[in-house]
This record gives C-alpha cells, sequence and structure tokens, in this order.
C-alpha cells in the first residue's frame, strides 16, 4: 500500500481520542507518524515530541496547527505516558507561525460579508489558540527544551508547557507587533502570570526585542539554562524520567489543580483540591508510597499502575 493510501486511510478512520481505550492510545501515541512532529519514546513513561521542519526553522504550518492538537489529545489518553519533552530539531527551537502559510490562512478568510468573515477568523483564532491550550488540558507534565531561537508563536507554546530550560545561546521573541499584530494565541495570557515582572512582559510585548538566556532565567521564564542542545535534552528528559517515576495519580493531580489554582482565587483552588482528593486519595498508590518510604526506597522502586 503506498505511503499516501496508508496516510488517508489512517485519517478516515480516526476514533476521537476519547472514545479509545487506553491501550488503543498508548500504542497510538508513540507510533504514529506526523508531518511537522516526531514522538519517540526515549525513556521509561517518558515521550519526547519534537518540533520536526528543521529546513523551515520549525516554522509552524498548517499542518502544525492541526497535529499538536491530535498528537497531545493522544497523549493525554495514554496511560502509558507519565512526562513529555518537547524540543525543536535542527538550528533552532522554532521560528514561530509559518508566514507563508498565515498569508494564506488568514488574511484570505473567506465569508460573504464582513460579519462572516470576522465569524470565521474568530473560530480559527479560537482553533489555533486550543494548538497550545491542549499542552495545558494535557494532564501530564510538558517541560519545553529550547535551543537557539524561540520567535512569536513559540513563546504561545512554551508559555503552556510546566517546566522550561534553554541553552546559554538560546533567545526569546514576542515578535508579533513586528508583523503587525497583538498576540493572540497564549502569551499575553500566560506569559504574565509565569514572569515575575509585568512591566518585563510589557516590554517585550510593546517593542519585539529579543531576550536571551541570562534575562530570561531571571526573569522566571526559564528555571534550568544549559551549555548546549546535548546537555539540555538529557537534563530535560532526566527531570522527566524523575517525575514519570512519582505516582501518576499525585503527578497528574498535581498539574491540574496547579493550572486550576492559577486561574482561580485561592478558596476556589481549595475547595477545588478538596473535592479532587476525596477520589484521589483513595488511590493505592499511598499505601505504596507510604510502605517504601517506611522500607527506605525511593518511588523509584515502586511499580505504580497505568494512569
Ligand atoms: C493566530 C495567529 C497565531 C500565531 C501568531 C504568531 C506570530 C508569530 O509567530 S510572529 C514570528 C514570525 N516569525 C518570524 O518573523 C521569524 C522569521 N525567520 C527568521 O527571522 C529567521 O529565519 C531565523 C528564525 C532567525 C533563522 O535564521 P536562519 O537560521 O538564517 O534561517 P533562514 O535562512 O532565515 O531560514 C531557513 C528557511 O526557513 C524559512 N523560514 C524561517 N522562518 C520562517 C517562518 N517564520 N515562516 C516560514 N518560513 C520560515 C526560510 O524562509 C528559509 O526557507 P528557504 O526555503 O530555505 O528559503
Amino acid at each position: 500500500m503506498s505511503a499516501g493510501l496508508r496516510g488517508l486511510l489512517g485519517r478516515s478512520l480516526r476514533v476521537p481520542a476519547r472514545l479509545m481505550s487506553a491501550e488503543a492510545a498508548e500504542r497510538r501515541s508513540a507510533s504514529r507518524s506526523f508531518e511537522t512532529l516526531r514522538v519517540t519514546s526515549e525513556r521509561d513513561h517518558v515521550l519526547h515530541v519534537e518540533l520536526h521542519r528543521p529546513e523551515k526553522r520549525n516554522a509552524m504550518n498548517v499542518a502544525f496547527w492541526r497535529e499538536m492538537v491530535e498528537c497531545f489529545q493522544d497523549i493525554s489518553e495514554d496511560s502509558s505516558c507519565r512526562a513529555v519533552v518537547i524540543s525543536g530539531a535542527g538550528k533552532i527551537f522554532t521560528a514561530g507561525i509559518d508566514l507563508m502559510d498565515m498569508g494564506n490562512d488568514f488574511l484570505t478568510v473567506k465569508g460573504e460579508d464582513m460579519a462572516r468573515k470576522a465569524w470565521n477568523l474568530r473560530r480559527k483564532i479560537c482553533d489555533y489558540q486550543e494548538t497550545f491550550s491542549v499542552l495545558e488540558k494535557c494532564p501530564k507534565p510538558v517541560i519545553a527544551a529550547v535551543h537557539g531561537a524561540c520567535i512569536g508563536a513559540g513563546i504561545d507554546l512554551i508559555s503552556a508547557c510546566d517546566i522550561r530550560y534553554c541553552t546559554q545561546d538560546a533567545w526569546f521573541q514576542v515578535k508579533e507587533v513586528d508583523i503587525g499584530l497583538a498576540a493572540d494565541v497564549g502569551t499575553l495570557q500566560r506569559l504574565p502570570k509565569i514572569m515575575g515582572s509585568q512591566s518585563l512582559v510589557n516590554e517585550l510585548a510593546f517593542t519585539a526585542r529579543k531576550m536571551m538566556a541570562p534575562e530570561a532565567q531571571s526573569s522566571g521564564l526559564v528555571s534550568r539554562v544549559f551549555a548546549d542542545k546535548e546537555t539540555l535534552l538529557q537534563g530535560a528528559l532526566e527531570m522527566a524520567a524523575t517525575i514519570a517515576s512519582r505516582s501518576p495519580v499525585a503527578v497528574q493531580g498535581t498539574k491540574v489543580n496547579l493550572v486550576y489554582s492559577r486561574d482561580h482565587p485561592v478558596s476556589e483552588g481549595l475547595r477545588y483540591v478538596a473535592t479532587w482528593n476525596m477520589s484521589m486519595l483513595q488511590t493505592e498508590d499511598i499505601l505504596k508510597s507510604v510502605q517504601a518510604a517506611m522500607e527506605k526506597k525511593g518511588p523509584e522502586d515502586i511499580p505504580f499502575s497505568k494512569l
């Protein structure tokens, strides 16, 4: 069967992730092939998602915006995956939105009059927002490993990740004002909650100036800086493996509650976690963990069930 026919059949047989069994999702998230992403399983329970258009500096074309949603919906349902590393293939992390596709996709939006065009454009923007919101909705922690440049939509992407690392030659640019638009897929909403200074976020967003790795670290955008890409990936994968060795009930519950609490008052966050834990505290992971601690064993020694 030709690759084209296989791709076509794969697409038409696609089952929404929510309707798949955990086993089917597991098989799919590790084996599936994409045009713009490469997914590999490098350590136990850890998936590595690479932005994979190196010859175009991983610019985000139309296929990318769709494939990220498919990829992370699969990963969300994959009960064998407990942590994810996302990095860029080739020279840089990403050059942001594909400026060629942007012309075709946005600037020529269809509609019989202004209202219908605006309606369709709004829907398209919401779809694009989902490309990064899936990272936040995915209960498995996601670590962004940035080398070289991270531009425009790249900032939107990493803002939706849980942990950010970079190389010492990395630079970051909220470039949207330089292409004539207000960033609309997450940077303006998430970055102020990540970085320590609203003033600095405003400065970066109003001017599109580059921020280099040391400033990214001192401002809280990234939590660790590595010498080069090799050590960066090693560090990110090790962190992912450390997370993956913990109880998935505890880790995934922690992510869900951190994201919820970021967006709600303390009192609501407390109510939410109480409701969450009225079921999750009944996990066998607590007994296993307490017993291991008493026996002076670490979480790495505990065979937690899939989640
Ligand atoms: C609803 C809207 C949602 C999101 C909106 C997001 C807004 C943004 O993302 S704004 C940011 C847009 N991006 C840029 O302005 C970056 C443009 N690129 C560059 O400045 C440079 O390419 C570089 C990233 C600094 C890398 O430089 P270098 O290493 O010298 O590579 P090049 O020779 O310039 O490029 C190689 C190859 O890649 C193509 N390419 C690079 N960036 C893009 C891009 N953003 N879109 C499309 N194509 C890109 C470039 O054209 C080259 O292709 P060839 O076919 O080899 O010519």
